[in-house]
C-alpha cells in the first residue's frame, strides 16, 4: 500500500495509490494516470478512458487550464507534469540501487553500460545495467523498450533490481529520456558523458537544443556530491564542465587530453589493441580485447565510472583485459562479417574507419536509414559510405512510418555508384556472396535489433541470425 499525501497535498489523508501509469490503457482501479501533453496527442483526451478503468487521480498540465470536475476524481495541477511524475514515480517505487552512473552521449552509451556492469561484477558487486539492449542484473535479462525508460517503468524496474540486491546500477541516459524528464527521480551519482555527433534532430530541432537536453544530466540530475566521468577530447568538455558545482562535484577526465585517465598510446594488434595509460602518475599497459579505436574510448569512459564509484585504478585497469564485446557493436560474425549499430552520420564513419586497417580486399557496407527520423542524417550517411567504403548496398532499416524507396532515394544521390537493394535480406545475402577473400563486410544500423518496423508492424528481422545462416550456407 502507497501513501503519497506527503507528496501531493492534494489528496486525501491515508489515500491509497495502488498505481501510476502515463497510459489510460494500463489504468486499473485506484491508480493515479498522468495525462502528458505528447508529439502526437494530448494526454487529456484519454482521461475519460483512464476514469472508466479506475483512475482516482489525475495529474495534468496547469498550463492547459482547469479541467471539469469528475465525481471521485482528484486533479493535481502542474506547470510541468512530466517532471512531477518522475519525482511521484520515484516515491511510489521506494527503492533505488545505491551506486547509480547515468551515461549520455550520442554513440557508446550501451557500450558503456555493458562495460561497467562487466567490471563491477567482476569487481565482486550486485551489478546491472539498463539501456537499448534492455535490462540485465543477476538473474534477470530482459529486452526490449526504451532506451531511458519511462519514469514508472523505470522505478518499478530499479525497485525490483534494488530488493533483488543490486547496488550498483549503469544506465544510458537518452536524449528524449532527458528532454522528457524521465529519470528525474533516479538518485544520480556518478554522470558519464561520450560524445556529441549529429543524430535525433527530428525530435530536437538543432544541435544546440540537443545539447542542452544532454547537459541536464549533469546541470540538474547529478546529485551534489557526485562525480562526473567527461571525455576531455571532446569539444564540448568545457561546457560541461561549466554545467557542474565545481565545489562538491568532481570531474574525472578521460582520453588524449585526459587529466585523470590519460591515453598515451592506441596500438592495433590482432587481440584487439594494446593501451597505455597514464592515471596518477603511473603507467598501466594492457590489452583490450576489442578492436577500433572509439571501444578504447568507452572502456576508458567505463573505467572512469568504475573509479568514479570507488575502485582503485591498480584494481580495475587490468579489468579491461577481460572485457566482452557487446551484442551487435562491431561484432564478428564469421569470414570477414561484421554487423553493427552505426546509424549515425558519426558512427557509420567511425565504424568504417575501424575496419580499414583490417580489410586486405575491399570494405563493403550495407546500410540505411530508419524513417519517421532525422531525414538530413540520410544524404550524410551516403557521402559517409562513399569516402570510407569500396562497395556500398543501400538498402532498408526500419523505414516506420515512412515510405522505404523514398528513404532510400534521399540516400542514393550521395553514393550514386551503390547497388540499391531495398529488400535486407536479399541486400545482405548480396554482400555476402560477393565477398572475395581478404574483402571485410559491414551490416550496419541495426546491431542487436531483431525486427524490421514497417508501418505498425514489427516483422521478425536480424542481421546477426541471417549473416550467419548465409555464410554457413
Ligand atoms: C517522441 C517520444 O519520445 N515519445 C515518447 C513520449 O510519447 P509522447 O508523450 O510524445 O506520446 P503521444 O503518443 O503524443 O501520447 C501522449 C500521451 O498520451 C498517452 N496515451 C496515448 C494513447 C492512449 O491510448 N492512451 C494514452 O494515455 C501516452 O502514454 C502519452 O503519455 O512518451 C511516451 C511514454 O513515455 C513514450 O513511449 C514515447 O516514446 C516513443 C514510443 C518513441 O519512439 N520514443 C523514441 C524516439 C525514444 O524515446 N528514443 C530514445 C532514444 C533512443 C536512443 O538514441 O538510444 C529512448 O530513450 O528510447
Ligand atoms: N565512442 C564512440 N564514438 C563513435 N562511435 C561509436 C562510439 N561507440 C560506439 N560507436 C558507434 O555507435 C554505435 C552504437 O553504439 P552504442 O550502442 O554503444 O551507442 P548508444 O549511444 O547506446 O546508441 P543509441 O543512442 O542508439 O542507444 C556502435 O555500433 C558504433 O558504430
Ligand atoms: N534509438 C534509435 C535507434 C535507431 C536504430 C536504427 N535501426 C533506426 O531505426 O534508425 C532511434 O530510435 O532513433
Ligand atoms: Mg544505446
Amino acid at each position: 500500500m502507497v501513501m503519497l499525501d506527503n507528496l501531493i497535498p492534494e489528496l486525501e489523508e491515508n489515500m491509497e495509490i495502488t498505481g501510476i501509469t502515463v497510459d489510460s490503457r494500463k489504468v486499473k482501479p485506484g491508480f493515479l494516470f498522468a495525462a502528458l501533453p505528447g508529439s502526437n496527442v494530448d494526454g487529456r483526451s484519454f482521461i475519460p478512458q483512464a476514469v472508466e478503468n479506475g483512475a482516482r487521480v489525475v495529474l495534468v498540465n496547469r498550463d492547459d487550464g482547469e479541467m471539469e470536475a469528475i465525481e471521485g476524481v482528484i486533479f493535481v495541477y502542474d506547470k510541468n507534469p512530466r517532471l512531477r511524475f518522475a519525482d511521484i514515480a520515484a516515491s511510489f517505487y521506494e527503492k533505488q540501487p545505491r551506486m547509480t552512473a547515468a551515461i549520455t552521449g550520442t554513440n557508446g552509451k550501451s557500450s558503456c553500460v555493458t562495460f561497467v556492469r562487466q567490471m563491477w561484477s567482476m569487481l565482486g558487486e550486485q551489478a546491472a545495467s539498463i539501456g537499448t539492449l534492455g535490462i540485465t542484473a543477476p538473474g534477470l535479462d530482459i529486452s526490449g523498450g526504451l532506451t531511458t525508460p519511462d519514469p514508472a517503468g523505470l522505478h518499478e524496474r530499479l525497485d525490483e533490481i534494488a530488493k533483488l540486491g543490486v547496488t550498483h546500477l549503469a544506465m544510458e541516459a537518452s536524449s528524449h529520456g532527458l528532454d522528457q524528464f524521465r529519470m528525474d527521480g533516479v538518485n544520480v551519482r556518478i554522470a558519464a558523458f561520450t560524445n556529441l555527433s549529429r543524430d535525433h534532430l527530428d525530435y530536437h530541432g538543432d544541435m544546440a537544443s540537443y545539447l542542452a537536453a544532454k547537459k541536464r544530466l549533469f546541470s540538474e540530475l547529478l546529485r551534489p556530491g557526485g562525480k562526473a566521468v567527461l571525455n576531455a577530447d571532446a569539444p564540448e568538455f568545457d561546457e560541461l564542465v561549466d554545467e557542474l558545482d565545481g565545489y562538491s562535484q568532481k570531474v574525472i577526465s578521460y582520453g588524449k587530453k585526459g587529466e585523470t585517465i590519460c591515453l598515451k598510446e592506441a596500438t592495433p594488434c590482432p587481440e584487439g589493441q594494446k593501451l597505455s595509460l597514464e592515471i596518477d602518475g603511473e603507467t598501466y599497459t594492457l590489452t583490450l580485447p576489442l578492436a577500433g579505436y572509439f571501444q578504447a574510448e568507452n572502456a576508458l569512459c567505463s573505467l572512469g565510472v568504475v573509479m568514479a564509484s570507488g575502485a582503485n585504478a591498480a584494481d580495475c585497469v587490468p579489468l579491461l583485459e577481460k572485457l566482452e564485446g557487446v551484442p551487435g557493436r562491431m561484432e564478428l560474425i564469421g569470414k570477414g562479417v561484421y554487423v553493427d549499430y552505426a546509424h549515425t552520420p558519426d558512427a557509420l564513419q567511425t565504424v568504417l574507419k575501424a575496419l580499414r586497417p583490417h580489410t586486405d580486399g575491399k570494405l563493403c557496407v550495407v546500410f540505411g536509414c530508419g524513417g519517421d527520423r532525422d531525414r538530413g542524417k540520410r544524404p550524410e550517411m551516403g557521402r559517409i559510405a562513399t569516402e570510407n567504403a569500396d562497395i556500398i548496398y543501400v538498402t532498408d532499416d526500419n523505414p516506420r512510418g515512412e515510405d522505404a524507396a523514398s528513404i532510400r532515394a534521399e540516400i542514393m544521390p550521395a553514393c550514386p555508384t551503390a547497388h540499391e537493394i531495398g529488400d535486407r535480406k536479399d541486400a545482405i545475402s548480396q554482400a555476402i556472396a560477393n565477398l572475395n577473400e581478404g574483402d571485410v563486410l559491414l551490416i550496419a544500423g541495426k546491431g542487436h535489433e531483431t525486427g524490421q518496423i514497417v508501418g505498425d508492424k514489427v516483422l521478425p528481422f536480424d542481421d546477426r541470425a541471417l549473416a550467419k545462416e548465409v555464410i554457413n550456407g
